[in-house]
């Protein structure tokens, strides 16, 4: 008999929750048990997103009315700070993070980058960082799975199996990184407006972005040595969709073929990571709506010079799919069930 999981989405009623509450409709493993909310107790989901008409979905709950007892996964997809405290009171069997909470392994550079302490320091070191395609191997025993960020997931797939093969210099690192709007969440702020976001690209947090310190993290892991980046990036007027644009300086005797090369083999049975041929450069609407990573490396600039593309949806592979490509692999279904839908065009 097929299993099914009974699940809570916590922060249902936002961009990343909505985007869970979709794919998990057609998930063949998934019971909504329930529906979390801090403001919205009572309504129902279709009342705010009419997209939802006619889909049979239990009314939203305040968080701490829902009966967690028999719910076999926790997904908050509340803002980091708000998240640690709420799951580290929780006795779920398995918890799927999708904000910042449990991403840094240190409670300092935590404190640091987040402007507070950490609400559970002592949960850190329990949590899996799950970037799918790096995480396979630790997922299945894992009770509590931190999501990436949508930037560091584009990054991070670009950039780490050239890293552990020593194929770039790990001083020189630059990436400049375009955001729909989405990304900001649905509070975002006055410059997510449409009359203050159409018609201008932004830069933001320049120098000082919170997803430098995890990116910089997983890279010094694999590197096994102290990585350090240049990140910049900007807000596009455009809902969802994210695109990073790294450029790297190559080894001495490694070509651009080299690292072509080796994330085509690194990804080739990975279902989610199209890695592109025949200098097609990776675009936000070749991934819309989907899971999908489409990346590809490129001869620019100077000799020894090598840009890699990567474009993914920010609330798909950057957010809710990811959540559901970690919990399948962490129960051992199949990578992609509930993830193949239809993508969206144009
Ligand atoms: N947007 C994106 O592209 C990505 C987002 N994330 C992360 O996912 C999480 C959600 O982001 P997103 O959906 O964009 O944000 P939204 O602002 O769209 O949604 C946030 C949700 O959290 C709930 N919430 C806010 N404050 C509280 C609180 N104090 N207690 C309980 N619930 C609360 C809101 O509840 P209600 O309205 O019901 O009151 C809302 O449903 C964040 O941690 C974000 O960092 C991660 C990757 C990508
Ligand atoms: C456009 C925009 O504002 N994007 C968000 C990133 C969203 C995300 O993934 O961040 P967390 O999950 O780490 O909060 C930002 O730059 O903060």
């Amino acid at each position: 008999m097929t299993r099914q999981l009974e699940i809570a989405i916590l922060g249902a009623a936002g961009y990343a929750g909505v985007n869970l509450v979709r794919l998990a409709l057609s998930h063949p493993n998934i019971k909504i048990k329930a529906l979390g909310t801090r403001r919205k107790d009572g309504e129902h989901l279709r009342e705010i997103w009419p997209q939802f008409l006619g889909s049979p979905l239990p009314p939203l709950r305040h968080i701490d009315e829902i009966d967690y007892s028999s719910v076999d996964v926790a997904f908050s997809c509340m803002p980091h700070g708000v998240s640690a405290q709420r799951l580290s009171q929780l006795t779920s069997p398995h918890i799927i993070d999708l904000s910042a909470d449990f991403r840094l392994d240190c409670p300092e550079t935590y404190a640091q980058w987040y402007d507070a302490a950490h609400p559970c320091p002592d949960l850190l070191s329990t949590a899996v960082y799950g970037l799918s395609e790096f995480a396979k191997e630790y997922l299945p025993r894992s009770r509590l799975v931190a999501c990436p960020g949508c930037y560091p997931t584009a990054v991070l797939l670009s950039l780490l199996p050239l890293v552990e093969n020593g194929l770039i210099d790990t001083t020189r690192i630059v990436i400049n990184a375009l955001s729909g709007l989405s990304g900001a969440g649905r509070s975002g702020n006055n410059s997510h407006l449409f009359s203050e976001a159409n018609e201008s690209v932004q830069p933001y947090n320049v120098g000082h972005h919170r997803h430098v310190p995890e990116i910089e993290q997983e890279l010094s892991k694999r590197a096994k040595k102290t990585v350090s980046i240049s990140f910049t990036p900007h807000l596009v007027p455009m809902t969802r969709g994210e695109l990073t644009t790294t450029v790297v300086e190559l080894c001495s005797g490694v070509s651009v073929d080299d690292l072509q090369t080796t994330l085509s083999s690194r990804y080739d049975c990975d279902p989610f990571v199209y890695v592109l041929q025949d200098d097609a450069c990776p675009s936000t609407d070749m991934v819309r709506g989907t899971n999908n990573c489409v990346l590809s490396a490129f001869s620019a600039g100077p000799p020894g010079q090598a840009v890699i593309i990567a474009a993914i949806d920010n609330l798909v592979k950057g957010a809710a799919g990811q959540a559901i490509q970690n919990m399948n692999l962490l129960f051992g279904f199949p990578e992609t069930a509930g993830l193949k839908s239809a993508p969206l065009m144009p």
